[in-house]
């Protein structure tokens, strides 16, 4: 039995099965009593298909869309612009300028002839009634008129089925069919025979059973419907930042409108169809929308933005035009809805058990009929009487064809593989309450078993609650973060040093200082720069008032394989200065100038080059995380056309960034240990800061091995097949060396991957591994405590889960078979 459910039901894998193995397990099972509702919950192979051959149309619009804008753009200069476009009047009534359709046909086609006549993004916020820097009104009335003209950002869900759309689904069994024909026939001949009520007790004796049996399925199924519809609306919460009433805040991806501006950052999702307002370096990757693995560059000459895409670099703000089943995204997920997920290897082998146990049910339901019709027609030989049937004998025959249709019944244990579907569920709907999704169902059963982990360290083994608590500015070191360490700090260093070191922060920032509606100094962005943002503050900088005096030129925002962003913004007085800042040791490498201690630019000689870098060391080894900032004149020589310049910066200081680790790693650790499972730290952070978490974490022990993501890459692969199980921390190291160390394991070395990340620079490991723990937004409450005590949770629960449902098949099996029998 193992070797034929190894052969046929063994090539679904727990993530990304073929589509051809998925339809070939199915095709196996053909002894289904209920198809519908075997395979309820599982994927939804011909929505797929569907799905698949849209994306494939996306694309082609999409190719011709982009050569009609280019030729478009070439001629546009040439031609005088005029529009024949008629505002409708309940649009015009409104108060906008613009209807939804023909914001529809600008993005989604692509269109720059129509978005030129519009007035470019500007002409389009104007007719949508909004402000670029203040966003729209947020005023309830108002609010309530763009819903009614533009529509809300959902998309048409399949209508929730009703409880007797189940009890419809239970009945279509083929064993319950018989049956009930069994009981029509047993009514008609009992009532014929020996008159009502007594000929017909056997009838109603199956009838209540059938019903009985129909109630508990379609309750069962029904609530279980209910839970799934829960956990669905809990994926689905995701919130985006906007800026409403001139406030930045964070609202829902259903709340969005258009004439929203919204903010995205590096591994956002588009959440609705739009145009580019401002930002830099923006790469787009389209490819869930049409299946197309090239990113697109997304700036003000292709400003066009589609929900359901990702930004796969950079950061930009964006005007919202089109939303919900108006866009492409909105069509795609309407289709795709109503598919479930893949089923688990575990789920398919009890399909494979059952099935088999269904061959051998039926086989001896043949036998026993066989065998009971050969008894009846023996006894009737016996007594001559093989020739005259009476309506007796026909009851007889009918109640052993009965016999052997509930052996069916009650051998194909159909309930088998819904019941680890309902098991993985309810561990989901578990880990739910402690704040942990899942996404997917089989992945409760694969971290039940997992045999290695790889975590990132910074949110995830660290708290992500950041605080500058070190300084090195103009060669004077200091503890700073409470507000009278770092005055004195600020009072210790020369002005000039000071004042750049403001600058730096306020101006080379993907945060924001902002007055939040109750008035309150907030501020957003990652914990780094939050944490760069509060020193600043408590340094005495006014982040306004810096911002205002000089005009950002260009940012090439921060990504986890440069580990560094720089800006270039234009001075009051004139003239060009370049900022940088990033992984201390990448930084200090660029610069060949420092500020020294009575506030002169000096050249970076070796003596202050070894000191700054035995500050970096310092720093590190007690577990603080290192930037450097630096910033470089440019004078007017520079274009914002070509690249932020690399080299030639003076270092400004290096700061130490304190992050602690999350109570109870260590204990989680030790447990995954003694549970067998390795755990190893894949880190963008310093090798020594790494190493000294990794040692307080327990995961760095004296045998193991520490590595760089740069010396990792230049290893050979025969030299891979050595190192490899050794490395238990991989500091400095970019998204795709994240990528190749899960690969290696899981290819050469057959282990089960979990990999545990917060979704941007973790993203293509997260994708690779068997199964992907992203910290995301709420990654703070996730903690990695839950996520791998949960794995132990997942096995009982599901087995508690299982025994009790099996107790309870079992009764009402038994029950049928007393009815009947
Ligand atoms: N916003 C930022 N601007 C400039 N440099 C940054 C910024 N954020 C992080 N860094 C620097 O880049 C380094 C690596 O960051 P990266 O995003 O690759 O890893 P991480 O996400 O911080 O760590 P982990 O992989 O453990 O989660 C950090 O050590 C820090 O020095
Ligand atoms: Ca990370």
């Amino acid at each position: 039995m193992e070797n034929y459910l190894n052969e046929n039901f063994g090539d679904v894998k727990g993530k990304n099965s073929s589509e051809e193995a998925l339809q070939r397990w199915r095709n196996l099972c053909w002894l289904v009593k209920n198809r519908k509702r075997r395979f309820r919950f599982t994927a939804n192979l011909s929505k797929r298909f569907e799905a698949e051959a849209i994306r494939r149309s996306n694309q082609e619009k999409l190719r011709v869309a982009v050569l009609v804008s280019k030729a478009a753009l070439q001629f546009i200069h040439c031609l005088n612009l005029s529009s024949d476009y008629v505002v409708p009047k309940e649009v015009e009534e409104a108060g906008f300028q613009i209807c939804a359709d023909e914001l529809g046909s600008i993005v989604e086609g692509h269109d720059v002839k129509k978005l030129k006549i519009h007035g470019e993004v500007e002409g389009i916020a104007e007719k949508l009634s909004t402000s670029i820097n203040d966003g729209i009104s947020t005023s309830e009335d108002l609010l309530n008129v763009r819903k009614g003209i533009y529509g809300i950002n959902k998309f048409n869900e399949s209508p929730p089925r009703g409880f007797l759309v189940f009890v419809w689904e239970a009945l279509q069994d083929m064993t319950l069919m018989i049956l009930g024909v069994c009981a029509l026939v047993s009514l008609i001949v009992g009532i014929a025979m020996e008159g009502w009520p007594k000929g017909a007790h056997d009838g109603l004796g199956i009838v209540a059973s059938i019903l009985l049996v129909v109630f508990v399925t379609a309750t069962s199924d029904y609530k279980q419907s209910l839970q799934f519809k829960d956990l669905d609306r809990e994926k689905k919460k995701i919130t985006v930042q906007v800026t409403r009433n001139a406030v930045r805040q964070k609202i829902s991806i259903y709340d969005l409108l258009p004439g929203d501006i919204v903010h995205l950052f590096i591994g956002d999702q588009v959440p609705a169809d739009g145009l580019f307002v401002s930002g830099f370096s923006v790469l787009i990757n389209e490819s869930s929308l049409t299946g197309e693995s090239e990113p697109v560059n997304v700036n003000a000459v292709n400003p066009f933005l589609l929900s359901g895409t990702k930004v796969q670099d950079g950061s930009c703000k964006m005007l919202v035009t089109t939303v919900g089943m108006r866009t492409q995204w909105g069509k795609l997920m309407a289709t795709l809805s109503e598919g479930g997920d893949d089923e688990t290897p575990l789920q398919v082998k009890l399909n494979g058990v059952a099935t088999i146990i269904g061959k051998i049910g039926l086989f001896f339901a043949v036998v026993t009929f066989a065998v009971l019709v050969q008894g009846l027609c023996n006894r009737k030989l016996r007594e001559g009487t093989h020739w005259i049937w009476s309506g007796d004998d026909a009851r007889e025959m009918l109640e052993y064809f009965a016999i052997a249709v509930t052996i069916v019944v009650v051998a194909v244990p159909e309930g088998l593989p819904l019941a680890v579907t309902l098991s993985l569920a309810f561990a989901m709907k578990k880990m739910m309450n402690d704040k942990a999704l899942v996404r997917n169902l089989a992945a409760c059963e694969t971290m039940g078993s997992s045999t290695t982990i790889c975590s990132d360290k910074t949110g995830t083994l660290t708290t992500n609650h950041m605080t500058v608590v070190k300084a090195c500015v103009s060669g004077e070191t200091r503890e700073v973060g409470s507000s009278e360490s770092t005055s004195s700090f600020g009072s210790a260093i020369p002005e000039i040093a000071k004042s750049i070191l403001l600058e730096s922060i306020f101006k080379n920032t993907g945060g924001e200082v902002v007055v939040n509606e109750e008035k309150k100094v907030q501020i957003l962005g990652t914990p780094t720069e939050t944490a760069l943002l509060e020193f600043g503050l408590l340094l005495g900088g006014d982040s306004h008032q810096k911002r205002e005096k000089s005009k950002v030129v260009k940012v090439e925002p921060f990504n986890s394989t440069k580990k560094r962003m720089g800006v270039v913004i234009e001075l009051p007085d004139g003239g060009l200065r370049a900022h940088c800042k990033g992984a201390s040791e990448i930084v200090l490498a660029a610069c060949d100038k420092f500020i020294d201690s009575n506030g002169v630019v000096a050249p970076l000689d070796e003596a202050s080059t070894n000191h700054l870098k035995d500050t970096i060391e310092r720093f590190a080894s007690e577990s603080l995380r290192t930037l450097c900032l630096a910033y470089l004149e440019l004078g007017n020589e520079y274009s914002d056309e070509s690249p932020i310049p690399s080299e030639g910066y003076t270092c400004i200081g290096i700061v130490g960034i304190k992050d602690p680790v999350r109570p109870g790693v260590k204990e989680s650790v030790a447990i995954c240990r003694s549970a067998g499972i390795v755990v190893r730290m894949v880190t963008g952070d310093n090798l020594t800061t790494a190493k000294a978490i990794a040692r307080e974490c327990g995961i760095l022990t004296d045998d193991g091995i520490a590595i760089e993501g740069p010396e990792f890459r230049e290893k050979s692969e025969e030299e891979l097949q050595e190192l490899i199980p050794k490395i238990q921390v991989m500091a400095r190291s970019s998204p795709l060396d994240k990528h190749t160390l899960v690969r290696h394991l899981r290819t050469t070395f057959q282990e089960v991957v979990a990999v545990t990340g917060d979704g941007t620079n973790d993203a293509p490991a997260l994708h690779e591994a068997d199964i992907g723990l992203a910290m995301g937004i709420a990654g703070t409450e996730v903690c990695f405590t839950k996520s791998v005590s949960h794995i132990g949770l997942c096995r009982t629960s599901s087995f508690v889960f299982f025994f009790i449902k099996a107790l309870f098949m079992h009764r009402i099996i038994k029950e049928i078979a007393c009815k009947i029998i």
